[in-house]
């Protein structure tokens, strides 16, 4: 095996997020699910803006999120995912770049725009999303570079993947790829209703060792076993893939390997404001330990960290330095 270009390269859906505070009743009129993620089409997307009261609009996006943390950190990392050749997506590939994140995906010249999430955080700091696709519909196995995915010693995948037509073909192949090169493949489970989507692909995936890693959330894990007993969960999650790691808001989070389980805590914050990109910063903590090999209690530590960063502002991608702030609370960087 050669040695690694890139710590970490994250496929995902590229998405702008356009996000607004708003009341619970916003999610009841236009029957939103609080807390999940609804793909919607380009009608429904304009009525809800319609709707919608002054928004902070930047780039989003999971694993797109994450890969911007793991570079704030200091990892080398790239990215693929599809934008149109729009305005937005220009500005998504300015701030991807901008981030120190290496993302040559060859932009979509014709079809639906750059996707877009719309984006209602509600006073209890929830956020719910509303997914227009777009371009992202467009990513496919085309767009995988084998050299530059065997240059990566982990890739890192959304959930979220499995929704675009051909995007899980292009998921399949880079997972090839890697392992071909003897490089790793982590996958996040995304959302509790993409799990629902697509159990019995992605139990596939982990059983077969697609994935070596997998990222979830408590209710994602619930959703994954059809259970509300996490210890029984955490079993077969033990069971059917080589490592997991499973977050559980100001409980911490549980990583789970073969021969142990690891309960790390929570990082302390001062006022919850907006959970979006929650799951995607813990993820970037985790993975930037394990690339420094800092161990499963130093990598959970800067994942919550990263991720308690993340939710007390507006927005998902971090708006300090993480490697300070690691550096500050004595973890390694
Ligand atoms: O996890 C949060 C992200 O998911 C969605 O994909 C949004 O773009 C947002 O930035």
């Amino acid at each position: 095996m050669t040695s690694a270009k890139y710590d970490v390269l994250a496929i995902g859906n590229a998405l702008f997020d356009v996000l607004v505070r708003a009341e619970d009743d916003f999610l009841v009129k236009h029957g939103m699910a609080k807390g999940g993620m609804a793909l919607i089409d380009e009608a429904r997307a304009a009525a809800i803006y319609a709707d919608m009261g002054q928004a902070t609009e930047m780039s989003g996006g999971s694993a797109a999120n994450t890969i911007v943390g793991l570079a704030n950190l200091g990892a080398r990392a790239a990215y693929v995912g599809k934008v149109k050749n729009d305005q937005i997506g220009r500005l998504y590939s300015h701030d991807i770049r901008a981030a120190g994140v290496t993302f040559d995906t060859k932009p979509a010249s014709d079809g639906p725009a750059t996707g877009c999430s719309y984006i209602l955080i509600t006073p209890d700091g929830e956020r719910t999303m509303n997914t227009y696709l777009g371009a992202a519909q467009d990513l496919g196995p085309a767009d995988i570079d084998p050299e530059q995915i065997a240059a990566a010693a982990l890739i890192y995948l959304e959930g979220y993947l499995w929704d675009p037509k051909n995007a899980k073909e292009a998921f399949l192949k880079a997972s090839q790829i890697a392992h071909g090169a003897g490089r790793q493949v982590a996958l996040t489970l995304s959302d509790p209703f993409c799990v629902d989507r697509y159990r019995d692909e992605f139990l596939e995936l982990m059983r077969s060792g697609t994935v070596d890693l997998i990222f979830a959330n408590e209710s994602e894990l619930h959703s994954l076993y059809q259970t509300s007993d996490f210890d029984s969960a955490l079993n077969q999650l033990q069971n059917d893939v080589g490592l997991g790691v499973v977050t559980r808001s100001e409980k911490g989070c549980a990583v789970v390997a073969k021969d142990a389980v690891t309960l790390v805590p929570a990082a302390r914050i001062e006022k919850l404001v907006d959970t979006t990109g929650a799951g995607d910063l813990f993820a970037a903590g985790f993975l930037f330990g394990l690339a420094r090999n800092a161990g499963y209690e130093n990598a959970g530590r800067l994942g919550a960290l990263a991720a308690a960063e993340v939710i007390q502002h507006i927005g998902a991608r971090p708006q300090v330095s993480l490697k300070e702030l690691a550096q500050q609370h004595g973890l390694p960087v």
